[in-house]
């Protein structure tokens, strides 16, 4: 049972023991919170694995989709104490590489590597021990790369950080049913295809996915709160929906009960980016 959850309250379960308690309200370091609630989930007790507060759900990960060491740095230093997460993707660790990941570190940031690994098993359990020794909170994988492929990955990887959280990607937020059809794949919607992966990935060790929140409320009903949803693809009604296709506001994406929003251009390109984060801060807690 939780005892969940006023707003600006933390929720926590009340079967925890005090330390573990004062542990998980007193801490705003993340990684310190997925260590306890960890301890939690091995014993077989939690259900609520990342019910970190209901007053933090969706966490927002901005994402540095820039050429520019510079460019990245501004948008942290503009954004400054409203942004814990940061997202590096392949244009900015391929232009930049370490220099921004070690930035974001030295701000007691929390990076989320987005490499999307797809390669044979051997090749991606290398390169992600490589990228779980970076100092990254969380980084992922296809989960169309094959069952062993995920398996071999995780298990290596949680062998020597068991705290990193490996993530696999399902259905590209740019595609939907049209990409189902040309590629001849068998499902009769994104949904559907979305969900088969996730329970793959999960099966195979996974911590959880990269969705749309349009699928958030069946992944986390069929394979429990505790397998994280993370949702890029998130916009503002007022915004150019660009490249993406399952789109997801940020109000829409909190009902759908997801943990974190992947956001990029609605706030790096945005006239204000500081503004925009308020815009969409007051749409979660509206
Ligand atoms: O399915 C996916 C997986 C990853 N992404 C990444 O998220 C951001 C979204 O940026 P926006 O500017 O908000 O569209 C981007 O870095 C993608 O590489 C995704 O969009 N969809």
């Amino acid at each position: 049972m939780l005892r969940c959850s006023q707003k600006g309250q933390k929720c926590l379960p009340n079967f925890l023991t005090k330390p573990l308690k004062e542990d998980l309200a007193f801490t705003n370091n993340y990684q310190q919170r997925w260590s306890v609630l960890k301890k939690i989930n091995r014993r077989g007790k939690s259900p609520l694995f990342l019910c970190l507060g209901g007053d933090m759900k969706p966490e927002i990960i901005v994402a540095l989709d820039f050429s520019d060491f510079d460019d990245g740095k501004n948008i942290v230093e503009t954004l400054d104490k409203e942004i814990t997460f940061y997202k590096i993707g392949l244009e900015a660790y391929l232009s930049i590489g370490e220099k921004l990941i070690d930035y974001l570190v030295s701000k007691n940031k929390k990076v989320f590597l987005d490499l999307k690994f797809h390669d044979i098993p051997n090749t991606v359990k290398k390169a992600a021990l490589a990228a779980a020794k970076k100092g990254v909170f969380m980084f992922n994988l296809h989960i169309q790369g094959g069952y062993d492929m995920i398996k071999e990955t995780v298990a290596a990887v949680k062998s020597i950080n068991s705290d990193v959280l490996i993530i696999g990607v399902t259905l590209l937020t740019s595609l939907d049913e049209n990409y189902l059809n040309q590629y001849n794949i068998n499902f009769n919607n994104s949904a559907d295809y979305v969900l088969h992966l996730a329970k793959i990935g999960r099966e195979a060790g996974l911590d959880g996915v990269v969705s749309s929140a349009k699928e958030t409320p069946l992944i986390k009903k069929h394979l429990g709160e505790e397998f994280l949803t993370i949702t890029p693809g998130i916009r503002l009604a007022t915004n150019n929906i660009d490249d993406q296709k399952r789109v997801v506001t940020p109000k829409d994406a909190k009902k759908m009960g997801t943990d974190f929003m992947v956001i990029g251009r609605p706030i790096t390109q945005s006239q204000d980016p500081k503004y925009t984060v308020k815009l969409i801060k007051e749409e979660l807690n509206g």
